[in-house]
């Protein structure tokens, strides 16, 4: 099979026309470095199916960091019958840069001119055959977004992969290395190594990863400095090559982009004009939190409009008020008005609510629909497998879906627009004094979907401390599968009346957040590590969030989870059920009446007393809460279903009712269940990122400090609620401690960078 590949500049649109060629949905994000590994798809509308691969975004082809080398690996050693590579048309002349060095390469080329939606709506032109007349290769005009000429693309792409093509380089003959290099390669291409041109170009830079393939003619380009003299940049031949491709691309490539005479510029300023108040230097990073705050608001609040916090105001849900909010219908009085993620949990409650009492009357034999055939079905083991066990946990957590999904589409518009590659700015403006950097701070938010690309995104950090930090920081950043336990205690804390849900939920975010920096603090105070990676990332310009970007990204997410509720999670629910239902009782084996006698039972309790130390494993429901929270290790939705199947069996009330924390106890157990271990696939993906002894103390790291934390929040809660004084007293000290702890840190990076600026 041909295989084609797709490689250019970060952000420049090569998911987007992988997705297209491919019918993929790959993760596509408006900011760059969000493919960190290679993909392949098949693109089937030629004549004989192609592979395409989608590789990381890169800016040269001198890797730094291993993503990048991916993309030059794959480009030189698999050799694809063609490389396709992206422009990004509205920056033409800096993506041109890679391009110089992919045309080193003996492979067929064609530039896909990305982005020209953007040209032409700004009424700027560009001169396609004057760009391939120079570059010696051919040029096809797309738009990855708007499906526009891809398929062309392919074909020209399809008749490239037929012919050979040599290397070419961009010095001339009158340049001072042309020689030099002429003479690597030629002693290159004598060892019979392939791309003789491309190797020789990055020998006489004198690349890391090259010199070490070729050390016995490091000798001829040493003698050859000694000879040479240039007044900008010495003997750094690097520099100068560099230097060199720049000078050479703006003198062909200038006027083969004119830009209208408003367009451009009224883009810009668009995108100035917005961070001027996004990225404040003051209010940026307030507005963050407030933006935050929102998004929790409209998914999790039972009462939009605090009606009935502030106002006093009961809504009674009946009749066209009942509908509206799909809760209920028995009359009960509401909080208020739902926000749209509460209003679309109760319509899905009401569905699963049918659906459930539907299997039960079938699996009583058709008894009275409702509480009979409920009672019925249990009785039997079949229908408790079926009713109690699979369903029930089922719709605990697929009941959260409308919410997650709500939750995921505001995410997903934060990356599109472009805000998220700013919120890793702001943050990095104001957490670079402590040592933490914008560029971990991307992977990490990357983590509010799945841990698992999270942590395999941590390869774009090349320090090997920061990357093992960021690994273990990463369980602070709630995972999307993290979002029905949140919901399950929002609901709890609601009912208890000692909180709101979506400030509930609201704080476990944000205190993830805080906390992954004061832990990234204390880290430092007890290492001796004072690097901070630089930070330097182009921010993209701001657009309008793209239906087909956050609609492929939801869709992935709901089949992602439809799959996951269908497979991992209905597995450990009948294996749950059936430890539950059936115990030692009567002195027999049996279907237990009382679930404290049920093989569950003995388990939990013999495990509950390892945490007793986090206050909400004492009890009569700590068991549960304990076997809860370790199902969790499978897949986190698990918590809930667990739940389900201890608090939700049998009982009429809602699991809100019969879940029963202190405020304290509620989040000493959320605590633990956020910054302990992650699912299984996360631990694996750490494993293999990781070293062993470094994934070791990681696997430490997490337990340490969930059970640690969980612990402290527990009794100092439990302090507070006794003697409010004492609990004060501990606090401050508590703060005091930390604010020195970040004084020392500030100051210690603050010497270590002055250390350096005295090097260099
Ligand atoms: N207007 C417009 N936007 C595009 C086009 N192609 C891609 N984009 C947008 O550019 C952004 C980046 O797209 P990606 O496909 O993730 O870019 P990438 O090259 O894979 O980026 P990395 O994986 O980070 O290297 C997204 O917001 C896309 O919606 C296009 O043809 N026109
Ligand atoms: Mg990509």
């Amino acid at each position: 099979m041909k295989r084609f590949a797709l490689a250019g500049n970060p952000n420049c649109g090569k998911t987007t026309l992988f997705n297209a060629l491919t019918g993929s949905t790959a993760h596509v994000g408006n900011w760059p470095g969000v493919t960190v590994d290679k993909k392949t798809g098949q693109y089937k509308k030629l004549d004989e199916t192609v592979e395409i691969v989608d590789l990381p975004g890169i800016y040269s082809l001198s890797p730094y960091t291993p993503e990048e080398i991916v993309s030059r690996n794959y480009i030189l050693d698999e050799a694809p019958d063609c490389v396709i590579n992206i422009v990004d048309a509205t920056n033409l002349e800096r993506n041109l840069y890679l391009t110089t060095q992919i045309l080193e390469i003996d492979v067929p080329v064609v530039i896909a001119l990305n982005m020209t939606d953007i040209v032409s709506k700004n009424g700027d032109k560009l001169n396609k055959d004057e760009l391939s007349k120079k570059l010696g290769v051919p040029v096809v005009e797309i738009s990855a977004l708007k499906d526009y000429n891809i398929d062309a693309l392919m074909k020209v792409a399809d008749e490239a992969s037929k012919a050979p093509r040599k290397g070419n380089l961009i010095l001339n003959s009158e340049d001072p290395l042309y020689h030099l290099v002429n003479d690597c390669r030629i002693a290159i291409e004598y060892r019979g190594i392939k791309n003789p041109l491309f190797h020789a170009v990055k020998l006489v830079e004198l690349d890391e990863i090259e010199a070490k393939d070729h050390e016995d003619l490091i000798p001829m380009v040493e003698e050859f400095k000694k000879t040479f003299s240039n007044d900008t940049f010495g003997t750094d031949f690097e520099a100068y090559i560099a230097d060199a491709r720049y000078q050479y691309i703006s003198k062909n490539f200038a006027n083969v982009y004119e830009k209208a005479q408003t367009g451009e510029k009224e883009e810009k300023t668009k995108s100035d004009k917005i961070d001027r108040v996004m990225t404040h230097r003051i209010w940026g990073l307030p507005l963050f939190i407030v933006i935050m705050f929102f998004i929790f608001h409209f998914t999790f609040a039972e009462d939009l409009f605090y009606l009935n916090a502030w106002f006093g105001v009961e809504i009674h849900n009946e009749g066209f008020i009942n509908f509206l909010t799909g809760m209920g219908y028995e009359g009960e009085p509401l909080a208020g008005i739902p926000s749209l993620g509460v209003f679309l949990q109760n319509w899905m409650g009401w569905f699963s609510g049918h659906f459930i009492a539907g299997f039960q009357w079938i699996c009583s034999g058709f008894q009275e629909y409702g509480d009979v055939a409920a009672e019925a079905a249990s009785a039997t083991w079949y229908g408790s497998l079926i009713c109690d066990g699979i369903l029930n946990g089922l719709d605990a957590v697929c009941s959260f879906i409308p919410q997650i999904m709500l939750l995921f589409l505001f995410i997903a518009i934060l990356e599109d627009t472009g805000y998220m590659a700013r919120i890793a700015f702001i943050l990095d403006r104001a957490f670079r004094k402590f040592g933490l950097s914008g560029k971990a701070f991307i992977p990490m938010l990357t983590g509010f979907g799945c841990s698992v690309p999270a942590i395999m995104a941590t390869r774009t950090l090349e320090n090997e401390v920061e990357k093992n930090r960021t690994i273990r920081l990463m369980t602070c950043f709630s995972c999307g599968a993290k979002a029905p336990i949140w919901g399950l205690l929002a609901a709890v804390a609601t009912y208890a009346g000692f909180g709101y849900g979506d400030v509930f939920v609201f704080t476990i975010y944000l205190g993830g957040i805080v906390l992954a920096i004061i832990l990234a603090i204390f880290m430092r105070v007890f290492t001796k590590d004072t690097y901070v990676s630089p930070f330097i990332m182009e921010l993209p310009q701001y657009h309008l969030p793209q239906p087909r970007n956050v609609g492929a990204h939801l869709w992935e997410k709901l089949k992602h989870y439809v799959i996951k509720a269908a497979t991992i999670i209905a597995a450990s629910l009948v294996v749950i059920w059936f430890l539950q239902t059936f115990g030692i009782e009567n002195g027999g084996w049996a279907m237990v009446e009382n679930m404290d006698n049920s093989f569950i039972a003995y388990i939990g309790k013999a495990l509950q007393y390892i945490f007793y130390p986090c206050g909400w494993a004492i009890g009569a429901d700590g068991w549960k809460h304990t076997v809860s929270s370790i199902t969790g290790l499978v897949a986190k939705e698990n918590v809930v279903g667990t739940m389900a199947l201890f608090f939700n069996n049998g009982v009429e009330e809602g699991m809100e009712e019969t879940i029963q924390f202190t405020s304290y106890g509620l989040y000493s157990f959320a605590i633990f269940n956020l910054l302990t271990f992650p699912c299984f696939a996360a631990i694996a993906t750490a494993k293999a990122e990781q070293t062993k002894k470094e994934f070791l103390k990681t696997l430490g790291f997490w337990f340490g400090i969930s059970y640690g934390l969980s612990a402290l929040v527990y009794w100092l809660g439990a302090l507070w609620a006794v003697a409010w004084w004492a609990g004060m007293i501990v606090t401050l000290a508590l703060v005091a401690f930390l604010v020195f702890a970040a004084y020392f840190v500030v100051k210690r990076n603050k010497k270590a960078s002055s250390i350096v600026a005295l090097e260099a």
